[in-house]
């Protein structure tokens, strides 16, 4: 399969202080990774690197063999909070890349494909409400919806569930893990949710301390689409312990 996305010797550097040091991570077209590490380990440093929004200090970050030193249109990155438009509907929020991106007026075709993103992620009948009128959970939906509508190669997540209670997050979780696999989009997701990574991951990649490398990779051996159920099984959950055990410092090869 190809690579996608390959961070080569990233090093970051902010003022005085070394975030990054040496990051190499290559990452094949389709495929699920999430980040973890400690707060402050630069997890959301390395996404906005292979993002184009900041330009590493060392050794470069290609996308589908390009050099990555500014946005990109195959990348589309969704953050913690959604950000949505207050005076524009829930179907004219997520039409919103097709003015920013594609720089022209949505068609009939965009419409039915929004209104088809939107009853995707189950919010069929609530186009016309405004941001205020939705929860946080349908706001990550709408948000959801925007970012695959325009079905970028890569999507960049970083910490998009973790405002949400834990039945919404796992409803959404199922639903991306749906739509990335019908898309094949390849995914960077940040969270601090283990259960989370391991569920959702083809590959988890924990970052060390600063100046963060990567530390220790896990392959989840489970095919994607993967059921809710899967959380309970002993070969799921004896990779969380490991996982644990490695950001411990109690890992077989941990230093
Ligand atoms: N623009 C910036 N200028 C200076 N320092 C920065 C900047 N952005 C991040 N940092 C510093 O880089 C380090 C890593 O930050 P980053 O947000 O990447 O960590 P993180 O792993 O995503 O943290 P968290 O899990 O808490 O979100 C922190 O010490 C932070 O203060």
């Amino acid at each position: 399969m190809a690579i996608m996305i390959d961070c080569k010797n990233v090093g970051i550097t902010f003022d005085q202080s070394k975030v990054l040091a040496n990051v190499d991570l290559q990452i094949q077209d389709g495929e699920f990774v999430s980040i973890i590490g400690k707060s402050g380990s630069g997890k959301s440093t390395l996404l906005q690197a292979i993002g184009g929004l900041l330009t590493p200090t060392e050794g470069q970050v290609t996308v589908a063999e390009k050099v990555i030193t500014e946005p990109v249109d195959e990348i589309t990155y969704v953050f913690q909070k959604p950000v949505l438009l207050e005076w524009r509907n829930v179907l004219e929020n997520v039409l919103m890349p097709i003015e920013l991106k594609h720089k022209r007026k949505p068609t009939k075709e965009d419409i039915t494909l929004a209104k088809a993103m939107l009853h995707s992620v189950g919010l069929a009948g609530h186009e016309n409400k405004y941001p205020h009128e939705l929860s946080g959970g349908m706001m990550s939906r709408v948000s959801l919806a925007r970012a695959l509508l325009t079905r970028p190669k890569i999507l960049l997540m970083d910490e998009p569930f973790s405002a949400l209670d834990a039945m919404t997050k796992e409803q959404l979780q199922l639903e991306l893990m749906q739509l990335s696999v019908q898309f094949s989009t390849t995914i960077v997701f940040i969270t601090h949710d283990i259960t989370e990574a391991v569920y959702l991951s083809d590959r988890v990649v924990l970052l060390g301390e600063q100046p963060a490398k990567v530390k220790k990779e896990f392959s989840i051996p489970f095919k994607r689409p993967r059921a809710k159920q899967l959380k309970f099984e002993p070969s799921f959950t004896s990779i969380i312990k490991g996982i644990y055990e490695e950001i411990e410092g109690r890992g077989e090869n941990s230093s």
